[in-house]
């Protein structure tokens, strides 16, 4: 039987006994070598060419004879002649003793090891002076005569886990010379290793699982080798898949960390207000040109502040064709400032004017000038009149103009306060009258504007834009019932009548709302009760209908609100009533409303005063009725009132006998003599008013109780329906 087969055969014996012993599997399984170490362990060491007692001095030159080449007439020589009838794991060393007599520790081998000064590769070198097991094996006196058995046995003993002793360290000569050695070795044990290892050392990572698992398949590894290849290789795998997993996620983090940092970076630079104003100034992407972008306004859009209007016409007429202006010398002005309570069109007109020019429209907020950091105001004025310059001719609107424009504050506490404005009239003396950029300013406060804005050269033409009168309240109304549906039953006239004081934004709401009440009623279009609805809403608050009052509450508040009406009816230069309900709306219990018959633009002391007794005669009804340890608090908001109107009677409108007709605008600042003339007057002024109310509720208690019956029974009562009940009629049932 030629060697070969039996060293295959011994082979084979070999796993076969492996394979029948569970226990042995047992214990070969226990023992898993961690893959390095495996590869480690298939290198079988360089042949040597040793006699036995050569000294072994590992940096001696091994020729390395490969084993294939070595002719094979050696006799056989099997496990029996060595007295091992069967090999088992724990054979080993039996077999170690065999082969290498006086291997093991005890016997005193000729030592071929001296005390190494270099340290060697592995704590097993170091004790044995051989690099492993097999080279130990190799260089045994055996070897000579059974070469070629030994080495089947080691290339067989070489599946069977191996107790390799490393060191935890690696120094550089034995990295060195592992590195060139392994590399060596690799290159070598590509002949020698068995296939599958060649397979599992060169394999490409992409497929390793399948491929070990074919070669498990393919080469028949025993059972018991292919759970610990497999942990080998799944440990070996998911150290470094972790290792991978590890570097990723660190990664992954640290770019996440440096993308927020860049956002935040970025955010900052455009919230930088130095930057933002370049940003909105000065690229076309988002200059200042006005947010609310109203294509095409023209005075067409503008109702009921004629007056206005023809005075700007003449700024269009220049902005459309300056050199008409330039050629007869005339100087237009530079800045026009718009005065008017909030909500009467200021902005709208400075639209038109650029609309019916057809210029460009720059919009800025006097607000947005004045930043916390110092010189962003000015900066951002230069930015905005520097674009606006590059496209006159244009219009420049700056709303709220008193919040940029208010008197500097010469104080210690605001040293740059005056920056702002500063800059603002630098500006504005920095361009030519005729240059093409007409500098439109809003505000609702002219007296809060600093002297040097309004003077000759700068905002000089000064335009005001009142709140509409009933012709214009008509015609606002128009222009926006004209933008729904509304019942032909609707006259705008009217409801204008019953809006005096209303600015063109509280018109276009009230239709605005109307309409909403109309969708909600799910009504096909607006009807004159929608608008009623809406006016009161706007008037007296939103009705509060949840809100569950008891009837005491409710007796005195309709005696409270039919004492209102009842002064308001019986005094002649009162308001007529519009309207009076116990309805809780807004934060009131109950509303009087009274509306003028015309639009009132001046008022005279009697209109004062009857406006004062009519405050009054709530409290005096609750009193009167109930008795004075009766009556509410519900009167606190009716006396503010009267005492607005009595401290402005004094203090404004010289209405008072003793004060004459000095105005008092700061009192804090006057002397305690003249504080105390003054609140006497306003004293007496109330008192009087008091009494006024008291006198007219005694003489008409009947019509009293029977409007506040009436309010119980109807909740609200509008003007007529107040009347008729007044007159002593029936009401009819609604
Ligand atoms: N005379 C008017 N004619 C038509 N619509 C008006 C008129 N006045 C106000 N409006 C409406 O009210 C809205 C607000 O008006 P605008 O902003 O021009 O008032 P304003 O005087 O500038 O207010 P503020 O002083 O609060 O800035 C306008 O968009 C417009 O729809
Ligand atoms: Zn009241």
């Amino acid at each position: 039987m030629e060697l070969n087969q039996t060293c295959h055969i011994t082979g084979v014996i070999t796993v076969i006994f492996l394979k029948f012993w569970p226990k042995s599997i047992k214990m070969i399984i226990h023992v898993t070598v961690p893959l390095s170490h495996l590869i480690n362990a298939f290198h079988s060491p360089k042949k040597t060419s040793f006699s036995a007692n050569t000294s072994v001095s590992q940096n001696q030159h091994r020729d390395v004879v490969p084993e294939r080449e070595a002719p094979c007439s050696e006799p056989a020589l099997n496990l029996r002649d060595l007295g091992i009838s069967e090999l088992r794991i724990g054979h080993i060393d039996q077999l170690i003793e065999n082969l290498l007599p006086g291997f093991y520790k005890g016997k005193n081998v000729s030592s071929h090891w001296h005390t190494s000064h270099v340290s060697a590769q592995s704590f097993f070198e170091n004790k044995y002076g051989y690099i492993d097991m097999f080279s130990a094996l190799r260089s045994s006196c055996l070897y000579r005569q059974h070469s070629r058995t030994i080495q089947n046995i080691c290339s067989d003993l070489q599946c069977w886990p191996v107790f390799i002793q490393s060191r935890g360290f690696k120094t550089l000569k034995s990295r060195t010379r592992r590195l060139q050695s392994t590399s060596e070795r690799l290159a070598e044990s590509q002949n020698t290793a068995p296939s599958f290892v060649k397979g599992f050392l060169l394999r490409d990572r992409g497929s390793d699982v399948e491929s070990l698992d074919k070669l498990m398949k393919t080469k028949n590894i025993p059972e018991a080798h292919q759970d610990a290849f497999k942990t080998g290789f799944a440990e070996g795998f998911l150290k470094a898949q972790a290792l991978t997993q590890k570097t990723n996620d660190s990664l992954r983090r640290t770019r996440l960390i440096l993308f927020v940092l860049l956002l935040f970076g970025i955010y900052g630079l455009l919230k930088n207000p130095f930057l933002s104003v370049r940003f909105r100034t000065t690229t076309g992407l988002d200059s200042a040109v006005d947010p609310v972008q109203m294509k095409n306004v023209t005075f067409e859009h503008v109702k009921g502040v004629e007056e206005a209007k023809q005075e700007l016409q003449e700024v269009v007429e220049f902005l459309k064709n300056p050199q008409k202006f330039t050629a007869l010398g005339g100087k237009l002005p530079k800045g026009i400032l718009l005065v008017g309570p909030p909500g009467t069109g200021k902005t709208l007109l400075a639209r038109a004017v650029a609309g019916e020019a057809d210029v460009p429209f720059y919009y800025a907020s006097g607000s947005e000038f004045d930043e916390m950091f110092v010189g962003v105001g000015a900066s951002r004025i230069r930015n905005l009149f520097r674009e606006a310059k590059a496209n006159a001719p244009c219009v420049i609107f700056i709303d709220e103009l008193d919040s940029v424009g208010g008197k500097r504050i010469e104080s210690p506490m605001h040293p740059y306060s005056r920056q702002t404005i500063n800059q603002l009239l630098a500006e504005m003396d920095g361009f030519k009258p005729n240059e093409g950029v007409i500098i439109i300013g809003a505000t609702n406060f002219p007296e809060a504007l600093d002297n040097a804005l309004i003077r000759p050269g700068r905002f000089d033409m000064q335009v005001t834009v009142p709140r509409p009168d009933v012709k214009g309240r008509t015609e606002i109304l128009k222009w926006y019932l004209n933008k729904i549906k509304f019942d032909k039953s609707v006259d705008p006239e009217i409801i204008a009548r019953g809006t005096v004081g209303f600015s063109g934004a509280e018109l276009e709401n009230l239709v605005n709302q109307a309409a909403l009440k109309a969708a909600v009623d799910g009504k096909e279009m607006v009807t004159m009760k929608e608008l009623e609805f809406s006016k009161d809403k706007i008037l007296m608050g939103p009705e509060r209908r949840s809100v569950e009052i008891d009837n005491k509450n409710k007796t005195i508040t309709a005696y409270h609100e039919s004492g209102h009406a009842i002064i308001a009816y019986y005094t002649k230069d009162a308001m007529p009533i519009n309207k009076a309900t116990i309805m809780p709306r807004g934060p009131t219990l109950g509303h009087v409303s009274l509306l003028p018959e015309n639009d009132r633009w001046n008022e005279t002391r009697a209109q004062l005063l009857a406006q004062m007794d009519v405050s009054m005669g709530g409290r005096v009804a609750e009193e009167l009725i109930f008795g004075t340890d009766h009556i509410t608090t519900g009167a606190s908001s009716d006396f503010d009132n009267a005492t607005k109107i009595a401290k402005r009677m004094v203090t404004k409108f010289g209405m008072s006998e003793k004060l004459g007709v000095m105005t008092y605008s700061d009192t804090a600042k006057l002397s305690p003599e003249t504080q105390s003339a003054i609140e006497q007057e306003i004293r007496i002024l109330l008192r009087e008013s008091y009494e006024r109310a008291k006198h007219i509720l005694k003489t008409h208690a009947k019509e009293h109780k029977n409007l506040a019956e009436a309010l119980l029974t109807y909740e609200t009562l509008d003007a007529k329906e107040i009347q008729i009940v007044l007159e002593g009629k029936k009401l009819e049932l609604r």
